[in-house]
């Protein structure tokens, strides 16, 4: 059994947590907090030992009645492979952690590439994380991006990418972000950090992203035009959506037109926190003017690095002879078929 240590056990953390869980290869040795919380509450109840960042506070959650197995220095000596979730920025100043007690790490794309040196995405680069001792697994933005531009590229070559995401403003438990009453250009200035972003992974793709902000909670909605050096087909198209274990379709049947009606979805479908770990490609907007390809797809910032966590772990420990194998694990192990 891999043994996994996660590093802040928050929106990102609790579901990796529970879906490393669910794997039959690995192992949760451990989950951090710096605080008592409604969260530190969960992962005691969900039975993960808990740690804690300065064990000089330790009174404060017993007090609280949350029991601590002990400090995060203690719960990294006992780890194959440490999941480091915490804030972003946060995550870096942990690397020096990491080197000395020679353990195995992957960081989330609050961080910068550089935290790493590689940056991953199951269905795009595989086969490069293998036996690595540091990764950083791609923001939720750039996972969705990646995905379907990387399946694209190698049926018909991407020849140009450009893409407008437009960006929930804060989790749904976050009761202090905004914006509550505004369209925040995030950033202003061209591009935004996903085109470089998706560069990490896929450099030979050429992409420019814009980005802003609006006042949701679930989900963000991506406008992406692809120019594809090869002739295509909608159907082409659908058919590689419908082949690929991450991607899947609202259908025009479904009658979803919103982040809400997939929610809704999401929920009724049974998937445990409405996580939606697919890219959800509406089937109506897929279309061409020429070579140039469009869609809408949204992507559920919670959810979609969840199950890339899972596989980074796989490939970094070797546990799985190819990305196809990891990801069809992965899935199997959270009852997941994309839709
Ligand atoms: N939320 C999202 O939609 C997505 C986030 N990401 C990335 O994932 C990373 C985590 O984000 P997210 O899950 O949203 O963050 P959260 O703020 O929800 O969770 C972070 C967790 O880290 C804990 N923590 C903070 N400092 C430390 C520390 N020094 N040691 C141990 N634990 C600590 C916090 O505990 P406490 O509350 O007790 O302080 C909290 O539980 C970021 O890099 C982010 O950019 C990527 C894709 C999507
Ligand atoms: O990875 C995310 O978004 P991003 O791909 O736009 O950076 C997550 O939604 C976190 O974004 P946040 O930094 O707005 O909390």
């Amino acid at each position: 059994m891999i043994k996994v240590a996660i590093n802040g056990y928050g929106t990102i953390g609790k579901r990796v947590a529970d879906a490393v869980a669910a794997q039959p290869d690995m192992e949760v040795i451990g989950v951090s907090k710096t605080k008592p919380s409604a969260e530190a509450f969960i992962a005691n109840q969900r039975g993960y030992p808990l740690y804690i960042a300065e064990i000089n506070r330790k009174p404060l959650f017993e007090e609280a009645g949350i029991e601590v197995a002990g400090d995060v220095i203690e719960m990294i000596k006992q780890a194959d492979i440490v999941v480091d979730a915490t804030p972003g920025g946060i995550g870096v100043k942990n690397k020096k952690l990491y080197e000395l007690h020679d353990v195995k790490a992957i960081w989330q794309g609050g961080e910068d590439h550089e935290v790493a040196g590689f940056s991953f995405c199951s269905s795009c680069n595989y086969e490069e994380a293998k036996g690595r001792q540091f990764t950083r697994v791609v923001s939720c933005n750039t996972t969705g991006l990646c995905r379907i531009i990387h399946a694209v590229d190698e049926a018909f070559r991407v020849k140009r990418v450009r893409a407008t995401m437009v960006r929930r403003g804060s989790d749904p438990g976050e009761v202090k972000k905004g914006p509550v009453d505004a369209i925040v250009l995030n950033p202003v200035e061209i591009p935004s950090h996903h085109g470089p972003d998706v560069q990490s992974v896929l450099p030979q793709i050429n992409i420019t992203t814009m980005a802003m902000i609006v006042p949701t909670t679930f989900m963000h909605m991506h406008a992406l035009q692809m120019e594809l050096e090869k002739e295509a087909t909608k159907e082409d198209i659908i058919g590689i959506i419908e082949a690929h274990p991450r991607m899947g379709l609202v259908r025009g049947a479904t009658g979803i037109k919103s982040t809400a009606e997939l929610k809704e979805f999401a929920q009724d479908m049974g998937r445990q926190r409405a996580d939606l770990y697919e890219n959800c490609i509406f089937a109506d907007s897929v279309g061409f003017v020429g070579k140039e390809l469009f869609l809408f797809q949204a992507i559920h910032q919670e959810a979609d690095v969840v199950v890339e966590n899972v596989d980074a772990i796989r490939a970094m420990m070797n546990g799985a002879a190819d990305a196809a194998t990891s990801i069809q694990m992965t899935n199997e192990a959270l009852g997941f078929h994309a839709i």
